[in-house]
């Protein structure tokens, strides 16, 4: 048997200040930092000695790894980084405060964009070029569906993180809302109308059971 234990990165500046984020690397605020040390406290208590650890390369999704891997007293787990388990790309809606797009577009349009599981936000009118996606030659892309993130996200669980759950590896994942929305979706078998209902708060782990084909045996949040 083996465990997976999903947990959203704690409130950023963007959270608290209500702002699109994305791909934009923001840190945690104060009461992030805190709510990284509560889960780690909360899993410290369940016991799970994990494996290895995978998260995004954002530093509010690492941050909250680092606190959480100190609290549990296994800072010397591997530490997998990798884009595709980076926040949804939010496209031209980067930047902007969630509350006055509302009022400038309606409620409903709103939540479709951050809901839905195939609407594309607005899209970037140009490309993006940082550093650190560079170097591994990937493209940002313009804005992405939840979907579309999940097209990325699939690869990395079939090639690192189901490979490890297979083999009675218990895994911890940092991410972010849509990465963990899309492989709830998946894991629970959510359909695209009720993926718009699925909620993932900051820094509250969601621990799944797997048997060694990977079906899931029990799942419950902390
Ligand atoms: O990227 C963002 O703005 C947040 O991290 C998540 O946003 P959401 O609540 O709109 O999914």
């Amino acid at each position: 048997m083996s465990k997976l234990v999903l947990i959203r990165h704690g409130e950023s500046t963007a959270n608290h200040d209500n702002i699109f984020t994305g791909w934009t690397d923001v840190p945690l605020t104060e009461k992030g930092i805190s709510q990284a040390h509560v889960a780690g406290k909360q899993l410290s208590h369940s016991g799970i000695d994990f494996d290895i650890v995978y998260t995004s390369m954002l530093q509010r999704a690492i941050v909250t790894s680092y606190i959480i891997l100190n609290e549990i007293n296994q800072a010397w787990l591997p530490i997998v980084k990798s884009w595709r388990l980076n926040e949804r790309h939010y496209g031209a809606l980067r930047g902007l405060n969630k509350a006055e797009t509302a009022q400038k577009y309606g409620d409903t349009q709103v939540r479709e964009w951050r809901r839905s599981y195939t609407t594309v936000p607005p899209l970037l009118g140009h490309e993006e070029s940082s550093e650190r996606y560079l170097k591994l030659g990937i493209k940002e892309p313009l804005g992405e569906s939840a979907e579309m993130s999940w097209k990325r996200v699939q690869p990395f669980w079939e090639d690192q993180i189901a490979k490890q759950l297979r083999s009675e590896k218990n895994v911890l994942l940092v991410a972010h809302g849509s990465s963990i929305r899309v492989l709830l979706k998946f894991l629970d078998r959510i359909s695209d109308d009720n993926f718009m209902k699925v909620e993932v708060g900051n820094g509250e782990p969601i621990i799944y059971n797997f048997d060694q084909q990977l079906k899931v045996i029990s799942k419950s949040n902390l």
